[in-house]
């Protein structure tokens, strides 16, 4: 099946400044792909690209089957939801009547509206004026607007920025729904936390290059991080800081019954295995790295090699 989104050396450049530099990335039906970054990084001029809004100094794109700023811009923008970073409506209409307006504004059915209020969980409020809405509110309409027409590409740009843990999971939620529908979605996303169990993929980018790419498996292989492993108990008069020999585990004591240790993958069982054998220990977890972690590592530059992390991942 053809990707839905297909970048080949997507690059755009204004004067000396390379907003985005040599994207290759394809993007198949139905996955959820995360956009990481720090500020500046390119995020949201890639959604732009995809959307036609900006046009490549070089690459090709095709976003279902066409170049987005050419002649099939128009039936696409029928097929594409786009939710903007910084999201604002009239605050005098209410809920249905801005809905109702984009509606107009799309050529999308009107009676989509209040069958989308209700699936963003806003049908109680639909007759209340946007003015009186709360910030997690306001983002359920922004999405409700972007599913208006049953999009099959949606671009989420900071989705879940201001809205408070129980928001975040409503959102994600919403998000698996339409994923499991068929409909690719593209989030893009400072806030971490909470995002790890909805994506298929995360794509790091920093200045504009592609730092790294994969499934939150892939990228804990590719980084190679420190496991965390907590053991739970009471052990008096064990020394833990010996006996590991040269697997590199560094046992640190958090409180009186939790040892935590940080340890390479290759290490594990062997880790897990001495913890299980030692009279006193109750309970161990074990913690793979997470999102936040790997975004640190692969998003902070290497010293004296400044590409080094470039361009990881299959496309
Ligand atoms: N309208 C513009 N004209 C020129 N350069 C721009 C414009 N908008 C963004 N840039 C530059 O393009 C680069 C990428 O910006 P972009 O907005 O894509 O980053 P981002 O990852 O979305 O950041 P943020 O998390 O802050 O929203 C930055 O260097 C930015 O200064």
């Amino acid at each position: 099946m053809n990707p839905v989104i297909d970048c080949r050396g997507l690059t755009l450049r204004h004067g000396p400044l390379t907003r985005l530099d040599a994207l290759d990335l394809r993007v198949r039906q139905g996955e959820v792909l995360a956009l990481l970054g720090h500020n500046g990084a390119g995020k949201t001029t890639t959604m732009k690209l995809i959307l036609g809004l900006l046009s490549p100094s070089a690459g090709t794109l095709a976003v279902l089957g066409g170049a987005p700023d050419g002649p099939h811009a128009e039936t696409l923008r029928r097929r594409l939801g786009y939710l903007p970073e910084n999201v604002s409506f009239y605050e005098q209409l209410t809920g249905r009547e801005v809905l109702a307006y984009f509606a107009r504004l799309k050529r999308v059915d009107r009676r989509q509206v209040d069958a989308l209020l209700a699936r963003v969980g806003l049908g109680e409020a639909a007759c209340r004026r946007v003015r009186t809405y709360s910030k997690g509110m306001r983002q359920r309409l922004g999405l409700a607007q972007a599913l208006l027409g049953e999009p099959r590409l949606l671009l989420l740009d900071e989705p879940t920025t201001g809205l408070d843990p129980a928001a975040t999971r409503d959102f994600y939620e919403t998000v698996r729904e339409l994923r499991e529908g068929g409909c690719t979605v593209l989030l893009s996303s400072h806030v971490l936390p909470g995002v790890e169990p909805y994506i298929d993929r995360a794509l790091i980018l920093g200045a504009g290059r592609r730092l790294a790419l994969g499934s939150l498996d892939e990228l804990r292989r590719e980084a190679a991080l420190p496991l965390t492993i907590r053991a739970h108990g009471h052990w008096p008069g064990i020394d833990w800081s010996r006996g590991w020999g040269d697997v590199g585990v560094t046992p640190r004591h958090l409180n009186g019954r939790t040892l935590e240790l940080g340890v390479h993958p290759e290490a594990k069982m062997a880790t897990l295995r001495r913890l299980a054998d030692t009279a006193g220990v109750e309970d161990i977890d074990v913690q793979p790295p997470t999102l936040e972690h790997l975004y640190a590592h692969f998003s902070t530059p290497v010293a004296g090699a400044p590409s080094s992390h470039a361009s990881r991942g299959a496309p």
